[in-house]
């Protein structure tokens, strides 16, 4: 581990994987997934599994990443929580790592996934695709083993987190650990009370940065939630929705994972001890297409520009028009899926 004094001992990395890898080991795609997301890109359906994954319109059989000609691979981020090592899981003295777990950067969790890519034999990825802090690991293994990535798909993310994002991330961060629940990190996560509530709002204002003040305008404005009035000491309908995703967040995150990850992303930098972005970038060998939200106000479209711009072997700044701001990545994915389609063919 690059900025803590103890290494981790062992690590477990959650996986999974949909295809076949071919016998030229030549078709293996990476998804990396963003802060708070999972290995579960394509989910299980029907009952008891409702959902069809986060990117289930995305990978699969004659899908935009067709599963008949490509190995995919979704790696859990380390320092999550579901499944790879993370503060919640055990130390080798069987208790949680909770405030003992190592400060992690972006560097370090993409050093866990070239060790997974090694066990898995996988020694150069046909594509690697991230959106937002996924973006961040995947520009970050183009930089550290070029010769290990042939495409590189970067998508509303950043060569480096800016004073903007690190400040949102701070917020996030104070809210959960002045949370009386949070003990330090060293919470019991199996009973009452852990902070529940500094994570909840850590997740509202994470939200409102996931989405465009347009778009809150136009679903929400300044309507009172169905069934509340304003007036009578009830929400507004767009405090509700903030209350919903906080509650829904909190009930499968841990804290721990949601500040180590944040820290994570702050320290996210891929010029850093390369003699800055530039010359980092200009490391990059992939055929790369970088892509951002027109309404992303969390990771502007600057951001991409830049990307795009470093990259000797980009294409062309793409631009997906969406409503939805920053998560747009997640929810436009068809406009995702022709890129990625285009750059697979490429
Ligand atoms: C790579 C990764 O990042 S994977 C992780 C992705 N998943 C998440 O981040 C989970 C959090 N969710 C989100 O960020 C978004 O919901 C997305 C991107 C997944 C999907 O966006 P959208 O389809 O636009 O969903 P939207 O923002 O409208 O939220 C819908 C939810 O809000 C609820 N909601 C809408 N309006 C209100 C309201 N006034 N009051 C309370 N709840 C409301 C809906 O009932 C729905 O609930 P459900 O998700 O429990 O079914
Ligand atoms: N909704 C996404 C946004 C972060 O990019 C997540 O929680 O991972």
């Amino acid at each position: 581990m690059e900025w803590s004094a103890e290494p981790l001992p062992e690590v477990r990395i959650a996986y999974e994987t949909w295809g076949e890898l071919s016998p030229a080991r030549d078709n293996a795609v990476l998804i990396l997934h963003a802060l708070t997301g999972d290995s579960h890109v394509v989910g299980e359906t029907g009952p008891g599994h409702p959902s069809p994954g986060w990117w289930g319109t995305l990978v699969g059989p004659g899908g935009w990443i067709d599963t008949n000609r490509w190995f995919v691979v979704a790696p859990n981020i380390l320092g999550g929580c579901q499944g790879t090592t993370g503060p919640g899981a055990a130390a080798p003295d069987g208790r949680p790592w909770g405030s003992r777990f190592p400060q992690l950067t972006t560097r370090d969790q993409v050093a866990a996934e070239i060790a997974l890519a090694d066990r898995l034999g996988i020694d150069q990825w046909a594509l690697i695709v991230g959106g937002s802090a996924g973006g961040m690991r995947a520009v970050e293994w183009a930089a550290t083993v070029p010769d290990r990535v042939s495409r590189l798909m970067l998508l509303a993310t950043t060569a480096a987190a800016s004073a903007d994002q690190i400040a949102w991330c701070h917020a996030q961060i104070r809210a959960i650990t002045s949370d009386p629940g949070w003990v330090g990190g060293d919470y019991e996560r199996s009973r009452e009370p852990d902070p529940v509530a500094g994570l909840e709002v850590a997740r509202q204002i994470a939200h409102i940065t996931y989405r465009s003040a347009d778009e809150l305008a136009v679903r929400f404005g300044r309507g009172d939630q169905v069934g509340e009035s304003v007036a009578d000491g009830g929400r507004y309908a767009v405090q509700s929705y903030l209350d919903h995703h906080g509650r829904k967040l909190a009930r499968r995150f841990d804290a721990g994972s949601y500040v180590t990850l944040t820290q994570a992303m702050n320290s996210h930098d891929v010029g850093r001890d390369r003699g800055g972005v530039e010359a980092a970038l200009g490391r990059v060998t992939a055929r790369t297409i970088v892509a951002g939200i027109d309404s992303d106000r969390l990771y502007p479209l600057e951001q991409s520009v830049q990307l795009a711009a470093g990259i000797p072997t980009c294409g062309p700044l793409r631009v997906i028009s969406s409503a939805h701001g920053h998560d747009g990545f997640l929810i436009e994915v068809d406009a995702v899926g022709r890129i990625v389609a285009e750059l697979l063919s490429s």
